[in-house]
């Protein structure tokens, strides 16, 4: 059995109860009056949407709800006649045949619905799926076309994880839209029945299911907050669950023995989940229960009301026994709008969420200029400055340089220097804070950005490994113009090409060992095919941060000697802790704090001191430190 323990340590943000953690703000401030107002927009939107799913089926909804609430009412009208009939003075034959007109409208309306219910079950059911497809489609188009520096805001990906349950509910709205109709139309058609029979029935009747539509509304708002608090946490368990099932943490997981600790933590905020919904479901249930109460003494008023018409003689019998059965309907019309429309305002606020992130990512998203670039001779950085959303200082600060075709420029400096965001500035993954990037000149602000990032390639430090073919892992899905020549090419220059030729379909096989037919790579093998993925694109800078980490030393040796050769037609900019590796470089940058704070050659910058010369020290220091560490104090000889 599982230990739900944790381990005594206490060293987690998550920690912080639920209530009181300021991240999950956004939540708290949606008020049922700014809900009701954003309502009409939201509205819109959603229609657009199911619009844009299959209108065909909405213009058929639509339709099957209009004749569905007019069969209501000539139904209820047919059962006002049919019951007059039948208690009208008379012999029976006469009453009956009276009624016979008004039982076969009433018949017929009857079976008109129940096809019109069929209908719209099946329209339903062929809309609600596309709606969520398709609310899903503009989510990932809008998560995929924001700027990269989008996902630094805090709680950008919670608003997104928001929404994604947004996309999903989507479809609830068909149901729910197609319920609230009905359910209007039975009303409206109860309600003319009822107040040609008396004109105080209606009013007090709606003011009888007030309380109860009140109630459900907090109570459904009461639900959606809970979500939102609780959606970091939920992110959080389902990246466990990814963790914990997934092939690549495996090994680690048992040799770690985390298995438990693992666990254990997942139930301990699966538990803080549960308590934050279990808190909600309670408020609801209270919520529910008063309006309930009230809402029942309102509709003994309007019994009251009618059985005091009756009483004092303002309303036949014939009238009361109409109206009695008009204020079941209108009682269950106006119980199953309240319900409704609570179920509806809570996918609305889900679908809010949902559509506010499109507004958000919209905000994101890549407007820059229209400008089509060429593949850059010359790139050159000019007092850059990058901050990251919400830190307190600058990761890159006031950095000026420039690399040219033809030229190797290596980026050196310690952990957290700077290096990768500038090489994602130079490569306009992000735009500067301040200073600029040109491009031949050209500020890449207003260069367009897709076709800018065709220019350029980029072997990150950690690299996709793409479920897809072994082609497709280095085409990345783009036009090949020079076939599978070109692939082997840049096999060749990476060292891919001894890992392709060893799989089973050479650059047909599936990279995945999961899929039917898949095949797993070691590290170093996918880091050549991220190699191959940079040398394949016909790119004017190509940026590496640490491209051989995971290569063996025939490897790394391979792609360092064939580099210059790439770097003909090519600027590139390494990014290497391995200060071996600079000396192939034209010139290199040293970076500390976000700043440069050397620049030269290799053989420049070892003569001088400072920190390039520490840190090629200290990396050529290994015996000494082993040395060193083994020594005991007090023997040195
Ligand atoms: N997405 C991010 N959001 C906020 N801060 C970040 C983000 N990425 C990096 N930083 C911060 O920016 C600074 C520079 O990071 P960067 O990754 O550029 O350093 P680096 O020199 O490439 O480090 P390393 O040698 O470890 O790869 C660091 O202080 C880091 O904490």
């Amino acid at each position: 059995m599982v230990e739900a323990t944790v381990p005594a340590e206490s060293d987690d943000e998550l920690d912080v109860p639920l209530d009181d953690d300021p991240r999950w703000e956004c939540g708290k401030s949606i008020t049922t009056r700014q809900m009701a107002r954003r309502l009409p927009q939201l509205l819109c939107r959603s229609t657009a949407l199911a619009w844009r799913a299959d209108q065909p089926s909405v213009i058929g909804l639509l339709l099957c709800q209009v004749l569905s609430g007019l069969s209501q009412a000539f139904g209820l009208l047919a059962t006002t006649g049919t019951i007059t009939a039948l208690i009208s003075s008379g012999r029976v034959g006469q009453r009956l045949w009276a009624a016979w007109p008004s039982l076969t409208v009433l018949a017929a309306a009857a079976g008109l619905r129940a096809v019109l219910g069929i209908a719209v079950n099946w329209l339903s059911a062929r809309l609600a799926p596309l709606m969520s497809q398709e609310a899903e489609l503009m989510l990932l188009d809008a998560a995929i076309n924001v700027e990269l520096a989008a996902y630094d805001s805090p709680g950008f990906n919670d608003r997104r994880e928001a929404a994604e349950h947004g996309a999903q509910v989507s479809q609830d709205l068909i149901q729910e839209g197609q319920d609230l109709l009905s359910a209007t139309a039975s009303l409206i058609a109860g309600a003319g029945v009822l107040t040609a029979l008396h004109p105080v029935l209606l009013p007090l009747l709606v003011l009888a299911g007030l309380p109860q539509g009140v109630a459900q509304v907090r109570a459904a708002r009461v639900s959606h907050l809970a979500a939102m608090r609780t959606v970091g946490h939920r992110r959080m368990l389902s990246v466990l669950r990814w963790h914990m099932a997934d092939t690549h943490a495996a090994d680690q997981i048992r040799s770690g023995t985390m298995a438990r600790f693992l666990l254990g933590k997942y139930r301990t905020i699966t538990d803080r989940v549960n308590a934050a919904e279990r808190r909600a479901v309670g408020r609801g249930a209270r919520t529910a229960l008063v309006g309930a109460a009230v809402g029942g003494l309102a509709s003994s008023l309007v019994w009251a009301a009618l059985m005091l018409l009756l009483g004092t003689g303002r309303m036949s019998v014939a009238s009361a026994g109409t109206a009695m059965f008009a204020l079941r309907t209108v009682t269950a019309s106006v119980q199953s709008l309240v319900g409704c429309g609570a179920r509806l305002f809570r996918t609305g606020m889900y679908l809010d969420d949902w559509s506010r992130f499109l507004d958000e990512a919209d905000g994101y998203r890549l407007r820059r200029g229209s400008t089509l670039p060429s593949a850059p001779r010359e790139v050159r950085a000019d007092n850059l400055v990058y901050r990251y959303e919400g830190a307190e200082r600058n990761a890159v600060d006031g950095v000026t340089l420039t690399v040219r075709r033809g030229e190797v420029l290596a980026l050196v400096g310690e952990n957290g220097s700077g290096k990768t965001t500038l090489s994602k500035l130079l490569t306009r993954l992000y735009l500067p804070t301040s200073g600029v990037v040109r491009w031949d000149g050209v500020d890449t602000r207003e260069v367009d950005p897709l076709a800018a990032w065709q220019r350029v390639a980029v072997v990150p430090q950690e690299y996709a490994r793409w479920p897809l073919s072994a082609r497709q892992n280095i085409t990345l899905g783009q036009p090949v113009p020079l076939g599978d020549t070109a692939v082997w090419q840049a096999c060749e220059a990476s060292g891919a090409h001894e890992v392709v030729r060893g799989l089973r379909s050479g650059l047909r096989t599936l990279l995945a060992r999961e899929w039917l037919g898949g095949e797993e790579l070691s590290g170093g093998q996918w880091q050549r095919i991220a190699l191959a993925r940079a040398f394949h694109r016909p790119a004017g800078l190509l940026v590496m941060d640490e491209p051989t980490a995971a290569l063996d030393p025939r490897a790394e040796h391979r792609v360092f000697t064939g580099l210059r050769a790439i770097a003909t037609d090519r600027a590139v900019v390494l990014v290497t802790h391995r200060l071996t590796n600079v000396t192939i470089a034209d010139r290199i940058v040293v970076l500390q704090g976000g700043r440069v704070v050397q620049q030269g050659t290799f053989d420049e910058l070892v003569a001088v001191p400072g920190l390039f010369r520490d840190l090629w020290s200290l990396q050529n220091d290994r015996g000494t430190a082993s040395a060193a560490a083994n020594e005991v104090p007090g023997e040195i000889s």
